[in-house]
């Protein structure tokens, strides 16, 4: 559970494998503000199995990724990942929560480079990532998804758009 006094960020969209609450499948992590910091507490249970009692690689790594699509609310701008690069420093138990922190470590024109850390409640990092995400505008996906769920996904984020909007 977050700690109250930090701002609550919406889902990218309900179905989002991430952050989506209504993906059965997904993590559905709550995703926080902390000033130029965002930030989600997770614990992975059973559907995240990898190794007999730790989390799956992927899982962990779909949770960084996501977590670093809520830095897009920090920097106001849309963008896609291009890499993702995750440090798997200690196994990770099912059960036990972590702390996931991301934040822009710095901008180059279209690209954002992130930055992320998992530590456990027992003060261990066990997991760290690095992505570069680039700026896009909406065509990027108004060309695949439905106008409607498109629509949907921006219109329900205080996010400027490169158009200005
Ligand atoms: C706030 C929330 C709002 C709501 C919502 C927001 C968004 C919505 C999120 C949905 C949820 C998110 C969840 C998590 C984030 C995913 O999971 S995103 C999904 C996974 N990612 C993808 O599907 C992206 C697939 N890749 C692509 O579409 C294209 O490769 C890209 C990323 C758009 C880039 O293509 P492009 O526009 O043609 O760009 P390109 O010219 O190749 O490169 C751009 C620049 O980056 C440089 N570059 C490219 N690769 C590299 C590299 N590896 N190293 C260094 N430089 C590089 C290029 O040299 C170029 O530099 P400049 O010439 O501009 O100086």
């Amino acid at each position: 559970m977050a700690d109250s006094g930090f701002a609550s960020l919406p889902p990218h969209h309900p179905q989002c494998l991430g952050c989506g609450p209504d993906n059965p499948a997904g993590l559905q992590l709550s995703v926080y503000r902390d000033g130029d910091e965002v930030f989600t507490d997770l614990a992975f249970d059973a559907r995240h199995r990898g190794a007999p009692g730790l989390a799956h690689g992927g899982a962990i790594s779909a949770a960084c990724d996501d977590l670093f699509g809520f830095v897009l609310y920090v920097v106001e701008e849309i963008a896609v990942t291009r890499t993702l690069t995750v440090e798997y420093r200690a196994p990770v138990p099912l059960g036990q929560r972590h702390r996931i922190t991301a934040r822009l470590h710095h901008r180059d024109g279209r690209r954002l480079h992130l930055e992320a850390a998992g530590v456990g409640d027992d003060g261990v990092t066990r997991f760290t990532a690095q992505a570069l995400f680039i700026v896009v505008d909406i065509d990027h996906f108004s060309d695949h998804g439905t106008e409607h769920d498109v629509h949907a996904m921006f219109t329900q984020h205080p996010l400027r758009t490169r158009e200005g909007g």
